[in-house]
């Protein structure tokens, strides 16, 4: 007998990602769930992404013409449909762990918290302006989201990574030997 397809093994015919990625702005959920995916072979599926897609607008613009609240509720959407449809790699926005509803529908889902220390993060989101709530003070913005967050990310996660002082290329290849030891 042929052997099953990917997207159906050993999940009972369900459709779930091979891996799910967490962690905060600057963690390199992009840039590694992009790697990780290439490695295994599927593609990578980004919420932010669906969330411009869905609204025809980019994040930054949802924040400033929209607001967060409405970003959250397309999120809690993109979170929702990800997770029922994508067989590959799914990168979630730093902040979708904050809804308890996104949590608890992470339960079950191989998820992996990519950790980072404040300078790190700092440093990789650098200036870009297309983090909104980083615009105004990122360091001590950031400082605060990864306390805040940090139990949130524990919460959900099966694995954690750390990539500090780690290329992307190094933490792909660590979270691939984790999630298929
Ligand atoms: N391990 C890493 N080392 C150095 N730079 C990184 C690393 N991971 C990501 N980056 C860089 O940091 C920035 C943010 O990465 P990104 O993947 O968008 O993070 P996230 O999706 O977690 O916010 C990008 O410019 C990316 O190239
Ligand atoms: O941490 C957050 O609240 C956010 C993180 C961003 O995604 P990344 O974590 O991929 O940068 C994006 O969803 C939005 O700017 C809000
Ligand atoms: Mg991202």
């Amino acid at each position: 007998m042929s052997e099953a397809p990917e997207r159906t093994r050993d999940t009972g015919g369900d459709v779930r990602p091979v891996a799910v990625l967490v962690g905060p702005p600057g963690a390199g959920k992009t840039t590694v769930g992009e790697l990780l995916a290439r490695r295994l072979g599927v593609t990578l599926r980004d919420t932010d992404a669906d969330i411009e897609a869905a609204l025809g607008m980019t994040v930054a613009d949802i924040f400033i013409e929209k607001g967060e609240d409405a970003f959250r509720a397309a999120e809690r959407d993109a979170v929702t449909a990800a997770l029922a449809e994508h067989p590959g790699v799914l990168a979630l926005g730093g902040g979708a762990v904050i809804d308890p509803g996104n949590r608890a529908a992470l339960a079950g889902h191989t998820v992996v918290y990519l950790e980072v220390d404040v300078s790190d993060a700092a440093r990789r989101v650098g200036l870009a302006r297309d983090r909104p709530l980083l615009i105004e003070a990122p360091r001590a913005r950031l400082a605060a989201l990864l306390r805040e967050r940090r139990p949130l990310y524990d919460e959900v996660a099966a694995l954690m990574v750390n990539t500090s002082g780690r290329t992307p290329e190094e933490v792909a290849e660590d979270v691939l030997a984790r999630i298929s030891a």
